[in-house]
């Protein structure tokens, strides 16, 4: 249907700015400054787009359960909320990297500690590497846990390396690289294919990547 309304989980944030960079030169240009007061919800009645902004961790909420037809998130978030959710399109943008990360002079020991914003990715990663490790849930300032002795690792967001270089720590090893992409609610993947397909071709024609996933 050529009619359709797509409502799209935009995440505030450091994303939010290569998103619409990303939909403007995909032809879907999102007024200047649209956002930049409290306003959550933009709309583009000609292209029939509709936008609202939410904390970047709730993008694929709002998607599994439709009240978003679509979503731009980072992967390491889809890794962390293992929403049901179709992923499809690798956007390219706020590339970084999930690491492993400790001071230099780390050690094993009997009973290892990481702190982390991302326990499930953790979780997974370090009984992938059949390790047992007590992960401690952090939401932020991840960095911190070493320096004051909460954990001895960490397994944090890397993108210049800055934060951990400032902080003295090295990192160890990468667990994922991380990207932005684009998902869709399974309903509306189906019902609303034509108008999805349509801002998907525009979309991987202007991506870095152009990758369908
Ligand atoms: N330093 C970084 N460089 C590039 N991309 C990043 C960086 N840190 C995070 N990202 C990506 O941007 C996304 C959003 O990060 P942002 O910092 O805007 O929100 P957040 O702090 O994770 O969320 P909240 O505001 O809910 O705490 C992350 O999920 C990740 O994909
Ligand atoms: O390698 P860098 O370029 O230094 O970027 C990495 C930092 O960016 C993110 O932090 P953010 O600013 O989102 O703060 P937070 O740790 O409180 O989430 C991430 O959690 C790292 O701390």
């Amino acid at each position: 249907m050529a009619g359709d309304t797509l409502t799209i989980a935009m995440p505030k944030g450091r994303i939010l700015r290569e998103a619409l960079e990303l939909f403007e030169a995909a032809g879907y240009p999102v007024e200047e400054g649209a956002f930049e007061s409290r306003k959550l919800t933009v709309t583009l009645p000609e292209a029939g787009l509709s936008f609202f902004l939410s904390k970047p961790g709730d993008v694929p909420t709002y998607v599994e359960y439709g009240v978003a037809d679509l979503g731009v998130v980072g992967k390491d978030v889809l890794m962390e909320e293992g929403r049901d959710v179709y992923e499809l399109l690798d956007l390219g943008i706020s590339r970084c990297r999930i690491a492993v990360a400790a001071l230099p002079d780390w050690r094993p020991s009997l009973h290892p500690r990481v702190a982390t914003k991302y326990p499930r990715i953790a979780g997974r990663y370090f009984l992938e590497q059949g390790e047992q490790v007590e992960i401690i849930r952090l939401n932020g300032s991840v960095e911190l846990a070493p320096l004051i002795g909460l954990a001895d690792r960490i397994v944090d967001i890397v993108s210049t390396g800055r934060t951990l270089r400032e902080n003295g720590l090295v990192e160890l090893e990468t667990v994922s690289v991380v990207t932005s992409r684009l998902i869709a609610n399974r309903a509306s993947f189906r019902l609303k294919s034509g108008a999805v397909d349509r801002l998907c071709s525009r979309l991987a024609a202007v991506t870095k990547e152009g990758v369908r996933t």
